[in-house]
């Protein structure tokens, strides 16, 4: 059995819904946040941690895993499940905008993307073709095609000719898709910030009938509103049984006002990236736990958490950590953002459950402060 998503039911106040979303290494409960491990480790957390903070998919990278340690030693390993000791449902970005944000010298053409390994500066090429291969040898449940992500800004003709290479490239994946495992390939939105590129976008990839789409080209710098209008201009043309991933999208803010705009699926670097510099999302808004206004604060990171972190260790101590350059003290920042993120999912779907996502919208944002988180 491949993917399959179940329209549980939609949010009378909202454009929410809730789902489940059905793959061979377990059930996915969405809209759903999920926690990146990009070369194939959510960094500092062990499975069973993952687990007990309410992991149920995790991301990994094909960019990442292609240039070290190689996909045939994965698929060697017996693929990315087995290699990582993840059990669970797994889905790898296929490359495309890591090879923009990452490697020196890339050159983009019909074929495909030329460049540098970031790494050991090795020539190497992805394109739509060998992109899918590689993720069909890593395993993942979910694989994305390979694309374009426009840089923002982009002049509207630039943008104009990625979009429609990227519809393009989206149909050589299908016809590169193994179909010998049981593995789905989700097409990406791409369009910039153009409604009308947008809505072409969707309509070329609908056309193909993926199991899935994703949103790319966002989260890339631009305004906020931008990015929920793209919502606004996309989502009407995705069919409403197939599940819709935001990439790239992991604040709080942007996680509430995604699935109020009928997004199923999230992943973001931000709350393993900020950990590790001491700076935690919590009820409050974001708090830098290494500030010295916490040497002598003996309470809990977050009074309203029941993460691991916060019912066994204060803030000083953490903070203690951190300044001495102690791992553990990153490995329980990293764990408690993770854990309110994926708890923020919990309560969410609890909202549209019953109706009053709009209303769980006011009162958090109320706690938790508007400023840009
Ligand atoms: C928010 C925050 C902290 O997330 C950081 C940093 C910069 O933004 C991020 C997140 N934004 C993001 N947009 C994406 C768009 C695409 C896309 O169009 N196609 C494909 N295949 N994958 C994508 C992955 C994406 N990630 O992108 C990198 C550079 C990976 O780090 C992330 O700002």
């Amino acid at each position: 059995m491949a993917v399959k998503y179940e329209l549980i039911k939609t949010c009378a106040q909202t454009g929410a819904r809730l789902g489940r979303l059905h793959t061979p290494h377990g059930v996915i409960d969405t809209p759903t946040f999920m926690p990146v491990g990009t070369q194939a480790s959510v960094k500092g957390m062990s499975p069973e941690e993952l687990k007990t903070l309410g992991a149920q998919i995790i991301l990994s990278n094909t960019y990442h895993l292609f240039l070290r340690p190689g996909h045939e030693l994965v698929k060697e390993a017996g693929g990315l499940h087995r290699f990582m000791n993840w059990d669970r449902p797994i889905l790898t970005d296929s490359g495309g905008f890591q090879v923009f944000s990452l490697s020196e010298m890339r050159k983009i053409t019909e074929e495909g993307v030329q460049f540098r390994s970031h790494i050991n500066g090795d020539k190497l090429s992805l394109t739509p073709e060998s992109a899918t291969q590689v993720q069909n040898a890593l395993g993942a449940d979910i694989i994305m095609a390979f694309d374009e992500c426009p840089p923002y800004p982009a002049e509207y003709e630039y943008v104009k000719q990625s979009t429609e290479r990227t519809s393009r490239w989206a149909e050589r994946c299908l016809k590169a898709h193994s179909r010998s495992h049981d593995q789905a390939l989700f097409g990406i939105v791409q369009g910039g910030m153009h409604a009308d590129l947008r809505k072409q976008s969707a309509l070329d990839l609908t056309s193909l009938d993926f199991p899935g789409y994703a949103m790319g080209g966002l989260s890339v710098g631009e305004p906020k509103h931008f990015m929920y209008e793209m919502l606004e201009e996309t989502i009407p043309y995705l069919p409403g049984n197939k599940p819709r991933y935001l990439m790239g999208v992991g604040s709080p803010d942007a996680l509430i006002e995604g699935s109020i705009r009928g997004v199923d699926m999230f992943d973001c670097v931000l709350p393993t990236r900020i950990a590790r510099n001491g700076t935690l999302m919590t009820s409050q808004g974001r708090m830098v736990v290494r500030n010295a206004k916490y040497t002598n604060d003996f309470g809990p990171m977050d009074p309203e958490c029941s993460c691991y972190a916060c019912r066994n260790y204060s803030r000083a101590y953490i903070r203690h950590l951190i300044k001495a350059d102690e791992m553990f003290g990153l490995r329980l920042t990293t764990i408690h953002n993770l854990h309110f993120l994926v708890n923020l999912m919990v309560q969410v779907r609890e909202a549209i459950r019953e109706d009053r996502l709009g209303t769980f919208r006011e009162e958090f944002f109320e706690k938790y402060g508007m400023a840009d988180n």
